[in-house]
């Protein structure tokens, strides 16, 4: 198999990479209609897989679930997750034949051995679903002709995939036909009412491709999603441990603060967030994120041309291969890290004052939603998927480290994520070692400005203000906004 980005024309690279229509509301009048009553069967019940099959039953769809005999036999963590939820469950030979749809939620790294193995036994006309495309456009699978294959990819862990639909709103979501695959010219009505079964619908959907899926989901999780989170979350707490900080006090600022100042992000893009500082902590953050966007550029632009050229696929398979070595290793090194290793303490701390004493970390996201977006768009990715790739997923990570710092995030997002995130925090922390010996505790720690009044020079701030809402992703944020009427607050 080979790369199938790499097999196309530039100017096919070029038209699938800028695939990307925001689809309007009205388009998904028909909800769930296409798959009502069809036989929906998903491969594998972990993170994405129970979360979905949760939202699409109580969206009214006929689910079950496909697991290898071993872990029915064992009963493993996935056969537990889809019996304690009352679905049904069965083997590959006695479920994928009376399948309509099969949608595959197993790792990517499985993705060749398992669509290999159910694809013989699915039914003359079926579709065959991802909810990721690296199997399709990284690996070149290649599916009998007969077959549909569409892409319905949440941009959001699994466990905020539930989350959001509890609260009646969606997580934003990317559907795609593979063009390869689509025979009887239904794969898009399916994509639809499949999107509209998981709750994206309210969020915002794109008809996009599989490959500026992949592109840009390799972008944003090694970026601003997970690498500069574990980044920033472990160089903060190291700095307010040497700087004679409480432990418990710092390692529950970083622990809750990323999800309390991207709550701020999520409402009202990094406008708001940064609204939520005093004047001088606003200009103190501005001027930080410009000088980490200085510093982080060149690592960000080398994650780009590394997943547009097939370098990352190519070496995270060389991984695979080696048994996961650097993913096993990368994870113990995080377990072992001061932060994941101190409690929270019991200490109050009130939402502004995660802002107040947080500046640090607000800077570090403004510098990576804003380079995360500016380095997709200069590629070819459009700026309504690089908006939902940085900005609005951000906070739906947050919440994960909330519940149990680094170890959660990268327990629910994807091994492939996983991966991307320890290479670039490995990449990034030496690179902010002089940076970060500049750092004192009026940016993280204690309340900026404390005492200090709250002038500042009115050019300066009139500046800053115009440069936070020109920036294009507040630009396209702004619209996207408009149609999150669903939106809840969860802080
Ligand atoms: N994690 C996330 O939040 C996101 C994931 N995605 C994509 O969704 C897909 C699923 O990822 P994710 O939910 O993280 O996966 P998980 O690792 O959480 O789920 C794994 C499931 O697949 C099963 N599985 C593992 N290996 C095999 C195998 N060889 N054969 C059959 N079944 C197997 C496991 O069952 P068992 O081992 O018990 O047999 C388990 O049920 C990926 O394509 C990913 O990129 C997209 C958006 C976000
Ligand atoms: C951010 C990581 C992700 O792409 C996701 C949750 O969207 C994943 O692969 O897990
Ligand atoms: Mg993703
Ligand atoms: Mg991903």
């Amino acid at each position: 198999m080979t790369n199938y980005f790499n097999t196309l024309s530039l100017r096919d690279q070029l038209t699938q990479l800028g695939k990307c229509r925001f689809m309007d509301a009205s388009e998904f009048a028909d909800g769930v209609t296409a798959l009502k009553g069809k036989k929906i069967v998903i491969v594998g019940c972990g993170a994405q897989g129970l979360n979905q099959g949760l939202n699409m039953r109580d969206s009214g769809l006929d689910i079950s679930y496909t697991l290898r005999e071993a872990a029915i036999k064992e009963q493993r963590q996935s056969y537990k997750n889809a019996k304690e939820n009352n679905f049904n469950v069965g083997t590959y030979e006695e479920l994928i034949p009376t399948a309509d749809l099969v949608i595959n939620l197993t790792p990517d790294k499985q993705h060749t051995n398992v669509v290999s193995t159910v694809m013989p036994l699915m039914k003359k006309g079926a579709t065959l679903s991802y909810s990721h495309g690296f199997n399709i456009v990284e690996e070149g699978m290649q599916v009998r002709e007969d077959l549909t294959v569409i892409m319905v990819a949440p941009k959001s862990p699994g466990s905020e995939v539930r989350e959001e639909y509890k609260r009646g709103f969606g997580v934003p979501t990317l559907i795609a036909v593979h063009p390869e695959n689509d025979p009887e010219g239904k794969g898009l009505e399916q994509a639809k009412a499949y999107a509209a079964g998981t709750g994206g619908h309210k969020a915002g959907v794109l008809e996009s491709s599989f490959v500026a899926e992949v592109k840009s989901d390799l972008m944003g999780e090694q970026t601003i999603l997970c690498g500069l989170l574990q980044t920033g979350s472990i160089l903060s707490f190291n700095k307010m441990l040497e700087k004679g900080i409480d432990a418990g006090y710092a390692s529950k600022l970083i622990q809750y603060g990323w999800e309390t100042i991207t709550e701020g992000l999520k409402y009202g893009g990094i406008t708001n967030m940064m609204d939520r500082l005093s004047n001088p902590a606003k200009i103190k953050a501005f001027d930080l994120a410009e000088e980490l966007k200085d510093i982080m550029r060149p690592l960000f632009q080398k994650h780009m041309d590394d997943i547009m050229s097939g370098h990352f696929s190519k070496t995270m398979m060389e991984d695979w291969a080696n048994g996961d070595k650097n993913l096993l290793d990368w994870r113990a090194a995080t377990g072992d890290t001061a932060f994941e290793k101190t409690p929270a303490g019991a200490v109050e701390i009130s939402e502004q004052e995660f802002y107040d004493n947080g500046v640090l970390m607000v800077a570090f996201v403004k510098s990576g939603v804003e380079l995360a977006y500016e380095t997709m768009t200069e590629s070819g990715i459009i700026g309504e998927s690089a908006y939902y790739e940085s900005l609005h997923e951000t906070p739906l990570i947050a919440n994960t480290i909330a519940r149990k710092k680094l170890f959660e995030m990268n327990r629910v997002i994807s091994d492939t994520a996983e991966y991307g995130c320890y290479l670039f925090d490995h990449a990034c922390k030496p690179l902010l070692t002089d940076f970060m010996n500049t750092v004192d505790t009026d940016i993280i720690g204690k309340h900026f400005g404390e005492g200090k009044g709250n002038g500042v020079d009115n050019v300066k701030l009139i500046a800053v203000n115009k440069a936070l809402r020109e920036h294009p992703v507040e630009i396209v944020g702004a619209r996207l906004r408009e149609s999150m009427t669903a939106m809840k607050p969860i802080v």
